[in-house]
């Protein structure tokens, strides 16, 4: 199948098929083509189908070429007019052919086009389209950290983004014309620029210099504040990737140059193909020499009194969760298709979008007030009530539980944050409380980091967790901090705690939580969770059901998607049995 036909399979599936465009195609493991052309050509017709409607239908192409659908003749004519090196089919083949033959009445229909928008040129056509684009899809700055693993704000500020116009808030890098940059007052080394330029054709992007990640997303690892006397740190559940170089880079920024004992970053990640993702973003960001990946590892079933971690003080957990602070990045680009043969086009007007449009995020009513759940691959899922959604995020708060819980069991920790893209509570302040009121936190002094103890920028963010949700406990409730999408700060939905040890009001026994067998090894219960040693079950009630890994990062990953392109499995049997505890140095 050629590449137009790919591309217009998947710009017809229909709404129920689920996703976005990007994981509409990189999900797909049957394209014959390669899977960023296909995203390319869609996402570009996509932008300019409003002309290209005009132009198709104005030449009443469809009329004389019976084998073009008006899907096929939007990527074609888009590609023979707007691509720089034309249709990418040989100048035999039929479907180019069918085109080209109407050379002349295409290019004077562009003219037309272009003329009714006023714009003097094509170039300023393309402005015109993909500001266009950008006011109706993007209203979210695009948020770019500068990975200091690879180079420096200043070299960037000074290089990459030498032409951008400095303005004073995110809402006038949205508004603002051309090029914006503003930098950002609470996270070091992020910056937000205008949502139509393209970082990702940029060296600084593609060589790791840069980093797309939502400034929400960079909250766990600044607020973490791990310092060279903390040890080594863990990230507890990796991939793709963003959080732990960004963790990386904070970490190396503040190692001494001196040759002083580098502190290392455990990396795990259960899911072996998001395991190879991750490798590959720890490499381009540079972070390789200091992370240490476990593949396919699940870190439930890593052992805290293993040797290897005896000077891990720090742990970042951000595990699977429900999405639902994903901001809509996601949903599927408007597509104008052309009236098919036969139909009785109406004359365009100029600059009029009321022309035919795909609804493909509308099924007729059928699914829109069910709620949705979104996976860690940004696969939808609808479901059928609110008591099943009620259920998904019991099941998915017990699991969030019990890795914090297992989290706050390594003997020379400190500090914990705790992060989801969840908006509900019950992934949130509910699972914090419930930590603390463990008895793994009551044994070993753990507590919330309250708000005044934050570092600057985390501590100065005003949009602190649900006092309601945090059952009328305001250290609580200020300690936490959280962000929504559409509140108009441009960021996603997010939330975050973090959680220090207070070793004076640890009641240790220094012999962990766990019942252990004869040999030491953690006992288990037929689905493998770990048996407490008071008699309570490490996961409470309903949780034993695999939690479904829902977290979109589809809003912070996008240099983990471009990287996640030539995924491969890697056999699950390489996953290390019952606990592990060592990266075998
Ligand atoms: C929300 S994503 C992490 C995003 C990542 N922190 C980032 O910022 O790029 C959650 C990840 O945790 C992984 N995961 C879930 N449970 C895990 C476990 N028990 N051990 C290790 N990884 C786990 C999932 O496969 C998924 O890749």
């Amino acid at each position: 199948m050629s590449l137009y036909h790919e591309a217009a399979e998947i710009l017809s599936l229909s709404p129920e098929a689920g996703g976005n465009l990007k994981t509409r195609i990189f999900n797909r493991k049957d394209l014959k083509s390669p899977q960023q052309q296909i995203y390319a050509l869609a996402l570009e017709t996509c932008k300019w189908s409003a002309v290209l409607k005009e132009v198709i239908e104005n030449a009443g192409i469809l009329k004389l070429e019976r084998k073009l659908t008006p899907i096929l003749a939007s990527l074609l004519v888009h590609d023979y007019l707007l691509a720089k090196k034309g249709i990418a089919l040989p100048s035999t083949h039929g479907l180019r052919a069918a085109v080209e033959r109407h050379k002349a009445r295409l290019s004077s229909e562009l003219t037309r086009a272009r003329l009714r928008r006023k714009a003097v040129s094509i170039d300023a056509l393309r402005d015109q389209v993909e500001a266009a684009f950008a006011e109706k899809e993007n209203l979210y700055p695009r948020w770019v950290r500068v990975n200091t693993l690879l180079t420096t704000l200043e070299d960037q500020l000074d290089g990459t983004f030498n032409d951008f116009t400095r303005v004073h808030s995110t809402k006038d890098v949205i508004s603002g014309r051309g090029k914006c940059l503003y930098i950002d007052e609470h996270v070091p080394n992020l910056l937000a620029v205008s949502p139509s330029f393209e970082i990702t054709k940029t060296d600084a992007y593609k060589s790791g210099k840069v980093i797309l990640q939502d400034k929400a997303s960079c909250f766990p690892a600044y607020l973490l504040d791990a310092m060279p006397e903390d040890g080594d740190a863990i990230d507890t559940c990796s991939a793709p990737g963003n959080k732990t170089t960004h963790l990386t880079a904070i970490i190396r920024s503040r190692i001494p140059d001196a040759p002083v004992k580098q502190p290392k970053v455990f990396a795990f990640e259960k899911n072996p193909r998001r395991a190879k993702t991750l490798e590959k973003m720890v490499k381009l960001a540079g972070g390789d020499k200091i992370t240490r990946i476990g593949f396919g590892q699940d870190f439930l079933k890593v052992n805290p009194a293993g040797s290897v971690y005896k000077e891990v003080g720090c742990l970042l957990l951000d595990p699977s969760c429900s999405g639902s602070g994903i901001v809509s990045r996601d949903s599927l680009p408007t597509l104008y298709l052309p009236e098919p043969a036969g139909a009785n086009p109406q004359p365009p007007k100029a600059g009029k979008e009321q022309n035919r449009k795909r609804k493909r995020t509308d099924d007729g009513g059928k699914d829109a007030d069910k709620p949705v759940l979104v996976d860690d691959d940004g696969e939808e899922t609808v479901l059928s009530s609110e008591k099943e959604l009620s259920a998904r995020l019991e099941a998915l708060a017990s699991f969030q539980l019990i890795l914090l819980q297992h989290a706050m069991e390594f003997p020379a920790a400190k500090k914990i944050t705790y992060s989801t893209c969840s908006i509900h509570a019950q992934e949130n302040e509910q699972v914090v409380l419930k930590a603390l009121q463990s008895d793994v936190a009551r044994r070993r002094g753990w507590r919330i980091l309250k708000r005044q103890q934050q570092v600057r920028g985390m501590h100065e963010w005003p949009v602190r967790g649900s006092l309601e949700g945090a059952e009328g406990d305001e250290d609580v409730a200020e300690g936490c901090i959280r962000s929504y999408k559409d509140d108009g700060r441009g960021v996603m939905g997010f939330f975050v705690a973090a959680f220090t040890r207070d070793p004076d009001q640890a009641e240790d026994d220094g012999d962990g939580p766990y019942l252990r067998d004869d040999d030491g090894r953690i006992v288990r219960d037929k689905v493998g969770m770990p048996t407490m040693k008071y008699g309570q079950r490490a996961l409470s009630q309903g949780s034993h059901e695999k939690p479904q890994d829902n977290t979109n990062r589809a809003a912070e990953d996008d240099n983990a998607e471009a990287a996640d392109e030539s995924y491969s499995e890697v056999d699950s049997d390489d996953v290390g049995d019952d606990e592990w505890d060592g990266f075998g140095d």
